[in-house]
């Protein structure tokens, strides 16, 4: 039947996809023969409309002109007249509630066009203006002299107005008073003069679209268009919503400028140097102390270089050198896991490095580099303290009886004996009674760098104590090889010790436990050597005991 009229028609749903179209639609448009299906957006139907029409030189517009063109679909409130393929159109659109909204074209035939009817009363308007009851923005219609002729339901909601009947007759000024009356205060005082003030500025130049605000912070976006007679039509579209979403835009665009100026100070102040390589692999910021800690050039830095730029730069300056075999491995790989990950790495200029990262959300890594040197000295100090006899320089008890352990539980088929020597001085604490403490500490000294030298590399020497030393002799030992150290050790200890001026002698007395299975206990064969020490003493001193088992 649609078929059959003179007017062609294009109907489409509330998102502009084409529901149907009649024959005459593609007599006048038959670029779309063949083309135009159920469901096809109203963009694509323009998009080829205008590929169509358009000449060269204008195609590099055709998606604004696309763009404006959906626009007009959807707020096209007033036939127009174009002409395509030599024909002169009118296009009308007709919102269809419910549905979406029905296009028609028919030729324009001048001989009606210049038939228009004169201005309309608001009674033949009623009529006239019908439809557009069913669109959804406000819609008031003007005389010439300014007065309101029609008005739809939405516009008077929009202004307060219970009825639109009430605004028939008034000017827009005065529906804007009128929508601004009761008590203001101070605030809406000023949004109701700057309204005002927008108001007349348009109105005077009539044209471009203005913004108005309203009570209780709703905003009026006006557009206007001159109709034929004179006649006016604004359109008073609510634009609350958009308005606070561009302020809230407004709000957070500040604050991303705020806490990007304050993410740039914190990452300039920060101790550490920090590297931020995007999902792309670029290092999209590196912080002055991340060029500092990592000797990288801020010409390089500032180039937005890619992660394996920055890698290559520092392979070619023999930066991971000292690194383990794992950790170079792990750099050329990439140097990047999925998950948060710890490593310290040394550089070549001796500094240590904590190097930590962790995954962005979303792709690419966030890399802190801190400088742990002088924590790990520290540590590396108080770990030395920990372990070692501050007097003698020796290991302490601990760390004696740790080694001792070692040796008792060496890997499978790497035992092969060894023997404890636990060493007592004789007659020390007169030493200390007749010259001092000071020369008692240098005679302790004095025993302790003859043990060591007595002893060969790989043996252990430790001091337990007071005036208490212990060997730990490995390799291949037997009770021969253990007495016959014990017996250099002997010689050496009883050797005369120059201190300030003075001669001094001592002794020692030696007891040995001799570990010839593995698996033995270390705090046993500590208490037996310790126990045939005693023995020695016992004897007479300076000599050597076995333990015998
Ligand atoms: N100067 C000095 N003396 C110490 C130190 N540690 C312990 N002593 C002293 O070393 C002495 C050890 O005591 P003893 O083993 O009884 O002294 P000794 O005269 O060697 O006696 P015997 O072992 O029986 O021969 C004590 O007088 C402690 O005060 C130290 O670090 N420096």
């Amino acid at each position: 039947m649609l078929d059959g009229l003179e007017l062609a028609l294009c109907v489409f749903d509330e998102a502009d996809r084409a529901l149907l179209w009649n024959r005459t639609f593609l007599r006048f448009f038959p670029e779309h023969e063949g083309h135009v299906h159920v469901g096809e957006p109203y963009a694509d139907n323009l998009r080829r409309f205008y590929r169509a029409r358009l000449r060269p030189e204008e195609m590099g517009a055709l998606e604004r002109f696309v763009a404006e063109g959906v626009l007009r679909h959807r707020g096209q409130q007033r036939p127009f007249v174009f002409k395509h393929r030599g024909v002169e159109l009118r296009a009308a659109s007709l919102p269809l509630p419910g549905i979406g909204r029905a296009r028609m074209w028919k030729v324009e035939n001048r001989a009606e066009a210049a038939s228009v009817a004169p201005a309309p009363s608001l009674v033949d308007g009623a009529e006239r203006f019908r439809w557009l009851d069913h669109v959804a923005d406000g819609v008031a219609i003007t005389h010439p002299d300014g007065s309101i002729v029609w008005a739809n339901d939405s516009f008077a909601d929009l202004y307060g107005f219970a009825q639109r009947a009430a605004a028939i007759g008034l000017t827009f000024v005065d529906v804007y008073r009128s929508a601004w009356q009761g008590d203001l205060d101070a605030d809406e005082e000023r949004l109701y003069a700057s309204g005002l003030e927008v108001l007349g500025e348009h109105l005077r130049y009539a044209g471009a679209p203005f913004e108005v605000p309203l009570p209780r912070e709703r905003w009026s976006r006006v557009v206007e268009q001159s109709g034929p007679d004179g006649l006016r039509f604004f359109t008073h579209l609510d634009v609350t919503t958009m308005k606070h979403q561009q302020e809230l835009l407004r709000i957070a665009e500040q604050r991303a400028r705020e806490s990007a100026a304050l993410l740039e100070l914190t990452l300039e102040r920060m101790e550490q140097g920090v590297i931020m390589v995007n999902a792309d692999g670029v290092v999209e910021v590196c912080n002055p102390q991340a060029m500092a800690l990592l000797d990288l050039p801020e010409a390089l830095m500032k180039s937005r270089p890619s992660f394996e730029q920055v890698i290559a730069y520092q392979w070619a300056r023999d930066e991971f050198a000292p690194a383990s075999e794992d950790l170079k491995a792990f750099i050329r790989a990439g140097g990047v896991l999925d998950r948060p990950h710890a490593y310290e790495r040394q550089r070549p200029d001796g500094r240590v490095l904590e190097v930590r990262s962790v995954p962005i959300h979303g792709g690419g890594i966030l890399r802190t580099y801190m400088d742990v040197t002088q924590r790990r000295r520290s540590e590396e100090r108080i770990q030395h303290m920990a372990r070692h006899d501050g007097l003698t320089t020796l290991i302490n008890r601990e760390a004696f009886l740790e080694r001792l352990a070692e040796a008792a539980r060496p890997p499978a088929g790497a035992f092969h004996g060894f023997a404890v020597l636990f060493i007592d001085l004789d007659g020390f604490k007169p030493i200390n009674d007749q010259h001092g403490h000071h020369v008692g500490d240098k005679v302790l000294t004095m025993v302790a760098s003859r043990l060591r030298a007595a002893a060969r590399e790989g043996d252990v020497v430790g001091r337990m104590g007071g005036d208490e030393f212990a060997v730990l002799q490995r390799g291949a030992c037997t009770r021969a090889n253990a007495l016959g150290l014990a017996q250099r050790i002997l010689e050496s200890v009883r050797q005369d010790i120059e201190v300030e001026s003075h001669r001094v002698r001592v002794s020692a007395s030696i007891g040995i436990a001799v570990a010839a299975e593995p698996g033995c206990d270390p705090d046993t064969l500590l208490r037996q050597a310790d126990a045939a020490m005693y023995t020695a003493k016992a004897r007479g001193r300076n000599q050597v005991q076995l333990h015998e088992s």
